[in-house]
């Protein structure tokens, strides 16, 4: 700057008023004779030094907008995190205020976003019971995975295989072997379940074809596929394995892969190959759930109360089977509705179980599945990050919220004091009004008497001591006395007559207010 002023302190005073002439033409030379002399400063010229001056000083601008606009968002994404789930809030903070948010960071803001009205959630498909209800749900479909060309063969030892086409599933009694004769394929087999080339899959999925895509979830996209003897399968490609080491991924698979129970989705195999890693799952033909109680099933509902009562008793079953039957037991962090699946005969089966161990062996990874599923978390869980099985308790008594009112346990669409379903339901147990939470989709209601105790289930499910929540052993047992119960009703014909009479009016005893509601 100093060099400036000097070179303008230098500029002829006669400049300013030449006379006669071309006045306009002795400028121009003048001042271009006075921009390209040289400066003190390295000897660059001085409009070389003006150009380097204009151009750092637009750099700086550019730098005070983006630092502005980036402290906006961080800001907006804590309000937002607020708004949505006070609980959540403190655990989010952390995470936006570390110095690298991660990509599932923002994930678990952009899930949060997508519950809110203004992005209601769309019916997955077109129910009809004949007709699985598999559209997938356009909401969560991201990009398709590149499929890599599959490596001609793998490398000795590397426990990959590489077989021709047409390999069926395998026995998985026999040990795993890494080497063949040549020719033929590499075969490898663990004890519980079967592995899956990349070729079969393809060849079962016609390529992980878009329209066999089933749906998509935050592990990855679900395909369907038929095996060459026939067999319906679920392909899972996981996205993010984050480069999960090979061995450490079949240790882990193999523990889910021998959890079988007719109320869990039974794993069948996996297939690591390259850069892929893919669950394969026994395909369960009728969709989900959340579909069932949220899609477009029209004016009434095919879930009838019977129905309902054994997709909750079953998925009790399945849940307490990971809790109580397992050593070590399995926490499956995850319940919800768009994981319990169902068959035609409603058979209900929980899937996802141990996935969360899986996929997130990293101490470090927070992911959507760590934080469970919006609206299904317990609040311990959502406050300290502590996990047991009680918070899947609490998880299963949202979820018999739901299958009793046919709500979402989140609803922006609905007023303020009926967007939280557990605040709600309290409220309408609390002010003795049990009977106009059922779904107004189903055609028959359950007696008073029979939706009074379902409720006392799914409020001491979510109570907020965890300590004092039931196991899930003993909510089965709840459960079947309330199933007997409404069987017993309909054999003496009782439910419609006085479904709602002033005597089982579905009112809470003062103790059970006090325990359960508040
Ligand atoms: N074994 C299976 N048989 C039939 N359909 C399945 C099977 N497994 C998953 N699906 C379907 O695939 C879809 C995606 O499942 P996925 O478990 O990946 O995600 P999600 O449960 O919807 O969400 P999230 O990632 O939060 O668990 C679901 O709609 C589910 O109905």
């Amino acid at each position: 700057m100093a060099a400036l002023r000097r070179l303008l302190a230098d500029a002829p005073p006669g400049h300013h008023h030449k006379q006669g002439g071309a006045p306009s033409d002795w400028s121009a030379g003048y001042l271009n004779g006075w921009l390209s002399q040289q400066t003190p400063v390295f000897g660059l010229r001085l409009w070389v030094l003006i150009g380097i001056a204009v151009g750092a000083a637009i750099v700086l601008v550019l730098l005070l907008i983006f630092v502005c606009l980036s402290r906006r968002r961080r800001r907006r994404d804590e309000v937002l995190a607020a708004n949505l789930y006070p609980a959540d809030t403190k655990l989010l903070k952390q995470h936006l205020q570390q110095a690298t948010p991660t990509k599932d960071i923002q994930e678990i803001v952009r899930r949060q976003q997508q519950q809110q009205p203004q992005t209601p959630p769309q019916p997955a498909v077109q129910l009809a019971k004949a007709e699985p209800p598999v559209t997938p749900p356009q909401q969560h479909r991201a990009q398709a995975p590149v499929i890599p060309t599959p490596p001609a063969r793998k490398t000795p030892g590397s426990g990959m295989s590489a077989t021709t086409s047409g390999g069926s599933e395998r026995d998985g009694a026999t040990p795993r072997s890494t080497g063949s004769a040549a020719g033929a394929p590499e075969v490898s087999h663990l004890g519980w379940g079967h592995w899956f080339t990349l070729r079969e899959l393809e060849e079962a999925t016609d390529g992980l074809a878009e329209e066999n895509v089933i749906g998509e979830g935050g592990y990855g996209i679900v395909y369907r596929g038929t095996l060459h003897n026939s067999t319906m399968i679920a392909v899972k490609n996981l996205l993010n394995n984050r480069g999960q080491a090979e061995k450490e991924f079949k240790v882990e698979v193999e523990a889910i892969g021998r959890v079988r129970h007719k109320n869990l989705v039974r794993l069948l195999g996996y297939c690591v190959e390259g850069a892929y890693r893919m669950l394969i799952y026994e395909y369960v033909d009728n969709g989900n759930l959340d579909q069932w109680l949220h899609g477009d099933v029209g004016e009434v509902s095919p879930l009838t109360w019977d129905i309902r009562m054994n997709i909750m008793l079953a998925t009790a079953k399945g849940l307490a089977y990971l809790h109580e039957g397992l050593e070590p037991k399995v926490v499956h962090r995850d319940i919800k509705a768009s994981n319990i699946l169902l068959d035609q005969q409603w058979n209900a089966k929980v899937s996802d179980f141990g996935l969360a161990k899986l996929l997130c062996s990293e101490k470090s990874y927070v992911t959507t599945r760590v934080m469970g599923t919006f609206g299904y978390v317990a609040p311990e869980y959502a406050s300290t990050g502590m996990l047991n099985e009680r918070s899947d308790v609490y998880s299963f008594g949202v979820l018999i919220m739901e299958i009793i009112t046919g709500r979402s346990p989140v609803d922006y669409t609905r007023p303020a004091g009926e967007v939280n379903l557990v605040e709600w339901l309290k409220t309408m147990v609390a002010e003795r009004k049990a009977e106009e939470v059922v779904d107004p989709k189903m055609a028959e209601k359950p007696s008073p008497k029979i939706l009074k105790r379902a409720l006392l289930v799914a409020l001491r499910c979510v109570d907020p001591d965890a300590n004092k929540r039931p196991k899930m052993g003993h909510v089965i047992h709840m459960l079947e006395m309330d199933d007997l119960l409404f069987r017993d009703d309909k054999k003496a014909g009782r439910e419609s007559s006085d479904r709602y009479s002033s005597k089982e009016d579905g009112s809470f005893s003062k103790r059970e207010h006090h325990r359960y509601i508040w």
